[in-house]
């Protein structure tokens, strides 16, 4: 055994000695993969390609809901010694648990509901003897980040189509009355101007009139669908169960109205409260509420109300201030780095950057005393909160998204699954790499893309809104509707306003500029000349807007050079974007 012990130190010892005799190499191994890609020094502007943070993210999420239904009442009376026969005790059974939506600061992404995919509220439970009501379920709360929009494909209701079915059937019911009341009036006319031998023949022993042969087998029962919601007590057979007379159903209202279909909601603040989805069934209720002269001991009870369950779609348009578009390896993310505190990866190849980067510019040093001033007064339209925000801007957002490519709307590469983080920024910043080939086609050919990428929207918006203006047509009420509780702007009538706008407009109308960036490099002199020179043409409209929409913003195109990975020229940015910003 000692002699084991001494193996195992002394193959440590080696093993450890060895480590100390490969450390070098192993460090020049590890400093050689985490260097740059080029010759300038490593820096936090100038990254590894490993150095970088990644966090999860997903900006589309489809899930399906189920609120809880409601537990079922009880059937049950009071047992006790000398009491044989007690009165009825049956608890009501709990509401089923409400779904709720939250838009809330800290989120950041949809990963997590994109991994769920199902969310169930929890279910009432039943009714108790011993008047014991059931428990109620549990609610959801489905927290999302500020900037997701909601919207319903489908819904399944089966408490309101239950509700459809009963009127149908006492709308048949009533009709079949009348009809029969009118046989029974006919018959009697006839029978009085035939004769009384006659007579006899049509009235039957009761002398209600007889029914022919045929009437009597078209007469087919139809379900009472009013039968389904009662619960009997256990234990009794089919044929009691016919047989039984059920009072009327209780009219019940529940304590939370379902949301009218289909539901359209565009999250782009934090909300206060909860917002309601699809609320729980309605508890049933326990035998002692149909105590009656004619039940005096009710064998039955009402069942829970079974629940909503819905699919829904959630989008994430991350809400930033800037967004910056660029071709692939133009120095996005190293701007991003620059601008901001991000981490974002930066590599010398196209597509580093696979998801959206979102990073705050802070203005203030944490101090409070912004450095850029903001100049804007306040507008009577907007509310308090915006306006507080605006006067006192300390920070904004830039979004880094991966770099576009000719087709992108089309669906080439990566970047049409992310223009609709754009579509939202008050300001699109175009990063253009001086190094690589004319800045000025490269900036038409992104501009191409966000033009041909804001039509296409515009189309798909309209569409949407056709289709749903069909199905309220269909449904015949004016009130139902895509509901927006937040009342946050409903992007289908503020910015899609039929043919007043031009298509494409909504993004062609936001104040951009250009950042031609890798200006340290050679000989970029001419070529940033050039773009400057375009540009002053489209300012004073001796050229036209490059994305070709009619209306769209030249107010003043500047192209601020900078170099992102020396820190240079980035200040100007700053500066730059918070003026537009405040426009
Ligand atoms: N010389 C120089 N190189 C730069 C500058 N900015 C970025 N680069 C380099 O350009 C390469 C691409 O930079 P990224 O920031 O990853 O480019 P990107 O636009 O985010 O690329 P994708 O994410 O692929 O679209 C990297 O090797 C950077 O070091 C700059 O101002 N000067
Ligand atoms: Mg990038």
């Amino acid at each position: 055994m000692p002699l084991l012990r001494s193996v195992a130190i002394r193959q440590r010892t080696t093993r450890s000695t060895l480590a100390v005799l490969s450390s070098p190499s192993w460090q020049s191994r590890s400093s050689s993969s985490s260097s740059t890609l080029n010759h300038l020094p490593e820096s936090r502007l100038n990254p590894s390609p490993d150095d970088y943070a990644s966090p999860n993210f997903a900006d589309k999420a489809d899930l399906t809901i189920y609120a809880g239904r409601g537990g079922n009442g009880c059937v049950s009376f009071l047992r006790e010694a000398f009491l044989p026969d007690g009165p009825p005790n049956g608890g009501d059974g709990g509401a089923g648990g409400n779904i709720y939506i939250q838009a809330a600061h800290g989120e950041t992404s949809l990963h997590k509901l994109a991994r769920r995919r199902f969310i169930r509220a929890g279910r009432g439970k039943h009714g108790q003897g011993s008047a014991k009501g059931g428990a109620r379920g549990e609610d959801v709360i489905i927290t999302v980040p500020v900037g997701t929009i909601v919207r319903e494909l489908e819904r399944e209701d089966p408490a309101a189509d239950e509700a459809m079915n009963i009127k149908a059937y006492m709308a048949l019911q009533k009709q079949r009355r009348k009809e029969e009341l009118l046989l029974e009036e006919e018959k009697r006319k006839r029978a009085e101007d035939l004769g009384e031998l006659e007579n006899e023949e049509i009235l039957d022993r009761k002398g209600r009139p007889k029914l022919a042969p045929e009437e009597e087998e078209e007469d087919v029962e139809v379900d009472d669908p009013t039968r389904q919601k009662w619960l009997l007590y256990p234990g009794m057979s089919k044929s009691e169960m016919k047989s039984t007379s059920f009072p009327r159903l209780p009219r019940r209202h529940p304590f939370l109205q379902q949301p009218p279909a289909p539901i359209y909601l565009d999250l782009s603040r934090p909300t206060p409260r909860p917002i309601l989805l699809a609320a729980g069934g309605i508890g049933g209720l326990g035998n002692p509420h149909f105590t009656s002269r004619e039940h005096p001991k009710p064998i039955f009870a009402t069942k829970g109300e079974e629940a909503v369950s819905m699919k829904v779609t959630l989008e994430l348009k991350l809400l930033a201030d800037v967004g910056l578009v660029g071709l692939p390896n133009a120095g996005k993310s190293t701007l991003l780095r620059a601008l901001t505190n991000s981490r974002t990866r930066v590599g010398s190849w196209a597509f580093t950057t696979l998801q959206p980067n979102i990073g705050t510019v802070v203005l203030d040093k944490y101090s409070g005393q912004p450095t850029a001033r903001s100049h804007k007064k306040p507008s009577v339209e907007s509310d308090e909160a915006s306006d507080a925000a605006l006067e006192h801007r300390t920070r904004f957002t830039v979004a880094d998204i991966p770099g576009l490519i000719e087709g992108a709307h089309l669906d080439r590469g990566l970047g049409i699954a992310f223009l609709r983080h754009v579509e939202r920024a008050g300001v699109l910043a175009f990063v253009i790499d001086l190094a690589a080939g004319d800045a000025v086609t490269a900036l038409n050919a992104l501009w191409r893309e966000v033009g041909l990428y804001a039509q296409m929207r515009d189309e798909e918006e309209r569409d949407r809104e056709a289709e749903s203006r069909v199905d309220w047509d269909f449904a015949s009420d004016p009130s139902r509707g895509p509901i927006n509780l937040m009342n946050a702007e409903y992007s289908g009538s503020s910015v899609f306003e039929g043919a007043s706008t031009p298509p494409g407009l909504h993004i062609a109308g936001k104040p951009w500029f250009v950042v031609a960036t890798k200006a340290d490099l050679p000989s970029t002199q001419a070529n940033f000349s050039e773009l400057k020179a375009y540009l002053d043409k489209i300012t004073d409209g001796h050229a036209a807007h490059p994305s070709g929409v009619e209306g769209a913003w030249t107010k003043k195109c500047a192209a601020i050079p900078v170099s992102a990975i020396h820190g240079q020229g980035v200040d100007r940015i700053v500066h730059w974007t918070v003026g537009l910003l405040d426009e």
